[in-house]
């Protein structure tokens, strides 16, 4: 079965979330159910970029041709990788080569092959990115998920949005909850300003975080790429 492939790029680290810092190889597929106001990777769904359609073995060789032997760990972005049913043997055939595999979606959209991904990162998204949260969708997401390696990860860019990483983590209180700084300027290639408004944001976000007592077991995380490379692609 055929999957768009926007790019497959690495070994870089992952920047963001629950396995952040592990080398990692990423497959950005094309397509996306969400339009979200601030999307990083909007290249994905609004038609600016093609996609190539791989079967598994071109998807495997290439991040063979890309990577070497200098990795073992792929992760699986987009776009919204769980629009593609194709992923699952995508999944199968990385841990025939003894590769871990992470897969980021936003939960919109459950596919059974979900439940082979090593690390599932669910990122439902708050109100700034003008998106609404399905939540009958989310919480059969969080079942299904139940006793395998998931985690919540909110991107926050203001008060309204932290209130709603709130109502998530209050929802969900077992699983592993990650808030995020959002990017507001991702098409800004000056990256001295970047990093510090990146910084400052981090520290209010720390801030709001240290203040509440709801978000006592959550973990307060930048996109780790982002302070590094500023919004290039492929890192
Ligand atoms: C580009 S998305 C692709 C996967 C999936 N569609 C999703 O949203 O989870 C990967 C991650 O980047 C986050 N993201 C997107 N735009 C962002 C921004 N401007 N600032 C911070 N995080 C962002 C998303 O929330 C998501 O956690
Ligand atoms: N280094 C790096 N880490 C990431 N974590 C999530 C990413 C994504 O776009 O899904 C991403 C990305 O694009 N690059
Ligand atoms: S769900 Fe993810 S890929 Fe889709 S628009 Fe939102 S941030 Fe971008
Ligand atoms: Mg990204």
């Amino acid at each position: 079965m055929k999957v768009p492939v926007m790019e497959v790029f690495g070994p870089t680290i992952q920047g963001e979330g629950m396995v952040i810092g592990q080398k990692t190889m990423f497959v950005r597929t094309g397509g996306c159910d969400y339009s979200c106001s601030w999307c990083d990777s909007s290249f994905t769904w609004d038609g600016t970029l093609r996609s190539q359609l791989m079967n598994v073995n071109e998807i495997i060789r290439k991040l063979e041709e890309v990577g070497g032997e200098r990795f073992s760990h792929v992760t699986i972005s987009g776009g919204n990788p769980a629009l593609h049913k194709g992923i699952g043997e995508l999944v199968e055939a990385c841990h025939q080569k003894g590769w871990k595999v992470a897969i980021e979606t936003q939960g919109s959209i459950w596919q059974n092959w979900m439940m082979l991904v090593d690390d599932v990162t669910i990122s439902p998204k708050p109100p700034s990115s003008n998106m609404e949260t399905d939540f009958e969708k989310l919480d059969y997401y969080i079942e299904q998920l139940t006793g395998h390696n998931v985690s919540l990860k909110v991107v926050v860019f203001n008060d309204q949005d932290f209130t709603y990483a709130k109502m998530i983590h209050k929802r969900y209180p077992s699983v592993p909850f990650f808030l995020q700084i959002g990017n507001n300027s991702v098409e800004t290639d000056d990256n001295e300003t970047l990093l510090s408004n990146l910084l400052n944001r981090y520290e209010w976000l720390i801030e709001k975080t240290t203040e509440s007592v709801s978000m006592n077991n959550a973990r307060v995380l930048p996109q780790l790429h982002t302070l590094l490379w500023g919004n290039k692609r492929g890192v």
